[in-house]
């Protein structure tokens, strides 16, 4: 049996032991390959040298979160390039900080690992431009918080030590614990600023003329600003009054360009009557002149030469008279010209104001009109919280009145309704034609029991103040159909239910009024 060679004793022993083994192998001496025959040869156990758990520490504290992590990647860098000086001084403030639990010394700066892990890199170069370019730039109107928020940036950029780290994260607090204030000082002035406005076009739309288009265009931006603001409303708006504007502009000028024509022409009238007038005037001295010549003429060529000085004069009073004619038909046609012009652009403003949202017949809302204002108060039921109705009225038997007293009687009590109902609602309430001899009312801040109330009043009113025609005496009821809204209910939905009602009250006998479930 062959006896094995003792293994060696002391560290010069084993390296060398180490060196012949890997010539023997023919392994080429690197670091690794010297390693691993030294422990092999001294028996230590693969894997568990101060390196490899050094290596290992440093590994599993990596994956950890935190800047302990941070502190893991540079032990890894320190293992890699063996520079155990850097893995001390990493594992010195890992006690310090960790261990020990106090709180870094304010002298004793502790600096942030030399170079930030990439995520931490990413999220300080984020951090800094949202500073930079989003913040800033949503915040222009107050510069000190621009300021501020650009000079945050560079702090964050340039920390460097956990201090500065902390300081910088108080900083950012207090910043957007002072854009949320001014935040809502924004809000609340923007709020201000549109009460004001409402307000302005309240007392600017009572002092309009009740058939002013301005009183329509008023009313339009109105529900236009009645609702959440936004931009696309503002512009609405913004066009809308600008576009009146302008005709108003173009129609002013029109009008002060008719009244000079019509100045003109009335000047140049009694000008013209002037010279008519005074030629007519030496004509008829003429003439006399002329008449005693003829009475003394004493041959047929003196008669003769009379005669021609007469043509002339005459020739010339008519020549005079048809150029006044000629001038005055002129300046008529451009009176008519700037009158159709007028006209023109009244009709426009009419159909860009309320008129375009009204019914002809009655004045009150078409069905576009009625669209608008439901909507409105649909949206303003809802920010208040408050209930809102509709009813919708047909008036009862209105064939039978047309056929027994025509179409005009018709129309005229449909103008004698809207009348009676408007002079009974309260201002908020809206009455609307919704075609035919069919009208909605459009009831805010009513709940149910109060708008069967109020469509009670209203058939109470048109029974008491009888309509008359051709001195006759009729009677005209309705039927209703009243419905609540819910909050958010689509227009359509609740029209749908208030027509079922309308029909029930026609089928239980009309003149009544029913509840919509
Ligand atoms: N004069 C006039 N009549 C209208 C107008 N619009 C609709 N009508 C008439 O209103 C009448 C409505 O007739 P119906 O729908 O049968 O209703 P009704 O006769 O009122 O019967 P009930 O609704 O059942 O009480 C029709 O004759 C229409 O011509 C209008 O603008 N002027």
């Amino acid at each position: 049996m062959k006896d094995t060679p003792a293994p060696p004793q002391n560290a010069a022993d084993i390296a060398r032991e180490a060196f012949r083994r890997l010539a023997m192998q023919r392994t080429a001496p690197t670091p690794d390959a010297y390693r691993t025959a030294y422990n092999e040869i001294a028996g230590i156990r693969a894997g568990l040298d101060a390196e490899t758990v050094l290596a290992d520490f440093a590994k599993n504290l990596a994956h950890t979160r935190g800047d302990a992590a941070v502190l893991g990647v540079r032990f890894n860098r320190a293992i890699e390039a063996r520079d155990w000086r850097d893995y001390a001084e990493g594992l010195s403030q890992l006690i310090e900080k960790r261990l020990k639990k106090t709180p870094p010394v304010a002298s004793t700066p502790v600096y942030l690992p030399a170079d930030d892990s990439q995520q931490i890199r990413l999220l300080r170069e984020l951090l800094t431009r949202t500073l930079i370019f989003a913040v800033a730039s949503l915040l222009a109107g107050s510069p000190e918080l621009v300021a501020e928020s650009e000079s945050l940036a560079a702090a964050i950029k340039d920390a460097q030590t956990e201090a500065a780290l902390n300081g910088a994260a108080s900083r950012l607090k207090q910043l957007c614990f002072r854009i949320e204030l001014k935040s809502a000082d924004r809000a609340e002035q923007q709020e201000l600023l549109l009460r004001l406005f409402r307000l302005l076009l309240d007392n600017v739309r009572d002092l309009l003329e009740e058939d002013s288009w301005l009183r329509g265009q008023i009313d339009v931006v109105q529900s236009l600003i009645s609702g959440p603001i936004n931009h696309h409303v503002l512009e609405d708006a913004t066009r809308s009054l600008k576009e009146v504007i302008y005709k108003q502009g173009t129609l002013k000028n029109s009008l002060a360009e008719a009244k000079i024509t019509v100045k003109n022409m009335v000047t140049m009238f009694i000008d013209r009557l002037n010279t008519v007038a005074v030629s007519t005037g030496d004509y008829h001295e003429k003439m006399d002149i002329y008449s005693q010549k003829i009475a003394k003429a004493g041959s047929i060529s003196e008669l003769n030469s009379v005669l021609d000085d007469v043509m002339r004069d005459t020739r010339t009073v008519q020549t005079e008279a048809l150029n006044s004619r000629d001038e005055m038909l002129a300046a008529q046609q451009k009176v008519q010209g700037a009158e159709a012009k007028i006209h023109k652009l009244e009709s426009q403003l009419a159909q860009m104001s309320e008129l375009a949202r009204e019914d002809p017949l009655t004045g009150s809302l078409n069905r576009r009109g009625l669209d608008d204002v439901f909507e409105r108060e649909q949206a303003r039921a809802k920010r208040r919280g408050t209930p809102l109705c509709v009813a919708l009225l047909d008036m009862d038997d209105f064939k039978r009145l047309n056929d027994t007293h025509g179409h005009g009687a018709g129309d005229e009590a449909l103008i004698y309704v809207v009348k009676i109902i408007k002079e009974t609602l309260r201002t908020m309430d809206v009455i609307g034609r919704f075609g035919g001899e069919e009208f909605m009312v459009v009831l805010p801040d009513t709940s149910l029991q109060d708008a069967l109330r109020v469509v009670a009043r209203l058939k109470k009113e048109l029974t008491k103040r009888i309509f008359m025609h051709n001195n006759q005496r009729l009677l005209i009821t309705f039927s209703a159909g009243v419905a609540l809204s819910a909050p958010d209910e689509d227009p359509k939905s609740v029209l749908k239910r208030a027509d079922a009602a309308l029909y029930q009250a026609k089928k239980a006998g009309k003149n009544r009024a029913v509840a919509a479930d």
